[in-house]
């Protein structure tokens, strides 16, 4: 498959801090490519370097196609989309008006105003005043925004950040719908759900180098024990190894009908992640 993201050896560098180090990984068209790591791990530099607000020290960077020094060019931005802690909106306009503007800007038609709203749920605010949406409205509309052009590649730093569970929930629906039209959808998070949900892929960032990436199932068998995990009705709870040696414990255990759930160890994208890394996600 065509990569839609090439980055080989990345290195940024502020002052004496080197917030990327040596970075490298490949997302495919077509997929969600979740990069996931704790506040300060170099997520944002990664988006900021990969939408050309950044240059990277040293390294080749390539998206869709086009090499980073020509990430400045009308073709490229009509062909990314971007909703990051710097896309803004006009407080004293409203939602209809904000994303008139923005399609005017990228010659996007109008009636995708209306298909986006749909999409985030902001149908009846659409003659709203900005100013007076919640932050989690907000964060919608910009959802919107950064989407409206249609464009081959997206790229979400947090998106999800300022919502609650059900208005998350209908966004990753909405991603989800996007992506299987054959949007790129490339995000950061450090909510293991949201990954683990979303993601076809994820790469774990720790102190700006890379740890793991691969698919969070492929992830989780990986690092799980296999052992299972037993509940019994008198609420007893045993862990016992997948060995050779423990078949008759376990098939005794289901002959005295003592068993009330059983499950083999299933590690979550955190759990892993603080194994691989020592650090927590959050
Ligand atoms: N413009 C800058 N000048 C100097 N240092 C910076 C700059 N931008 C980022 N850094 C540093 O680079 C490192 C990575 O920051 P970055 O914002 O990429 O992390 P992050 O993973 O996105 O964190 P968060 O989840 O809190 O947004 C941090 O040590 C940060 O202080």
């Amino acid at each position: 498959m065509e990569n839609t993201i090439e980055v080989k050896g990345m290195r940024k560098v502020f002052g004496q801090n080197a917030a990327i180090k040596h970075v490298s990984f490949n997302v495919k068209r077509g997929e969600i490519f979740g990069l996931l790591g704790p506040s300060g791990s170099g997520k944002t530099t990664t988006i900021k370097i990969l939408t050309g607000e950044l240059g990277q020290t040293t390294g080749d960077v390539k998206v869709l196609g086009i090499d980073s020094n020509r990430f400045g060019t009308a073709d490229f931005k009509a062909r990314i989309g971007i909703l990051s802690d710097n896309s803004s909106l006009y407080e004293r306009l409203t939602v209809y008006d904000n994303l008139k503007l923005f399609c005017r800007l990228y010659n996007a038609p109008l009636a995708h105003i209306d298909d986006m709203l749909r999409e985030v749920n902001l149908e009846d605010e659409r003659s709203k005043t900005v100013s007076k949406l919640s932050k989690g409205m907000k964060q919608r509309v910009l959802l919107a925004k950064a989407l409206m052009h249609k464009p081959d590649l997206v790229f979400l730093d947090e998106p999800t950040s300022a919502l609650d569970p059900g208005n998350a929930a209908q966004i990753h629906r909405g991603l989800q719908k996007l992506n299987e039209a054959g949007t790129t959808i490339f995000i950061t998070t450090h909510n293991m759900e949201e990954a683990t949900v979303l993601c076809d892929r994820v790469a774990f960032l720790h102190n700006g180098e890379l740890q793991e990436l691969d698919s969070p199932n492929v992830l989780r068998y990986k690092y799980s024990t296999h052992a299972f995990h037993v509940e019994t009705f008198a609420g007893d709870k045993l862990v016992i190894e997948n060995e050779r040696g423990n078949a008759d414990q376990i098939r005794d255990l289901i002959a005295s009908g003592q068993v009330k759930t059983m499950h083999t160890d299933n590690p979550t994208l955190g759990q892993i992640f603080l194994k691989v890394t020592g650090k927590e996600l959050v």
